[in-house]
């Protein structure tokens, strides 16, 4: 059964999320990815053919969106590379879709190394 899988990255975590994502191609196109905006514009230079919805920005309210999707019950898991190193204008709407991960206790992943052993998990496995 295919999924609905969030990935967002900060600006300078994208090319890993990248790269994560081409590296786990196989696993990542058995589902639906809903994507912010420009990740998801990164994310299709690596996989053309790999099927995007795009939300808003996450500045422009793109992570408010998809944190509505949890509260919905439509995500089902996230792979979200945030920067800890560089504030972010939109700082409240990432602790809010955090918040919202917590709260319907949605599978996370925030680095390369846990987003592998998020698939490892065989959540993605279908
Ligand atoms: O800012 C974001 C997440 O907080 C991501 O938004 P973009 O993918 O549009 O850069």
């Amino acid at each position: 059964m295919p999924l609905t899988i969030g990935m967002i990255a900060h600006d300078r975590k994208k090319p890993e999320l990248a790269q994560w994502a081409s590296d786990h191609a196989g696993l990542i196109m058995r589902h639906r990815i809903v994507a912010t905006a420009t990740t998801g514009s990164v994310l299709k230079q690596s996989m053309p053919d790999l099927e995007i919805r795009l939300v808003k920005s996450g500045p422009l309210g793109g992570d408010q969106q998809i944190g509505a999707m949890i509260a919905q019950g439509e995500l089902d898991a996230l792979f979200f590379f945030p920067d800890p190193l560089q504030a972010q204008p939109h700082d409240v709407d990432v602790k809010a879709l955090l918040r919202l991960v917590l709260v319907y206790d949605i599978p996370a992943a925030f680095s390369p190394r846990t987003a592998t052993a998020l698939a490892q998990s065989g959540l993605l496995k279908g």
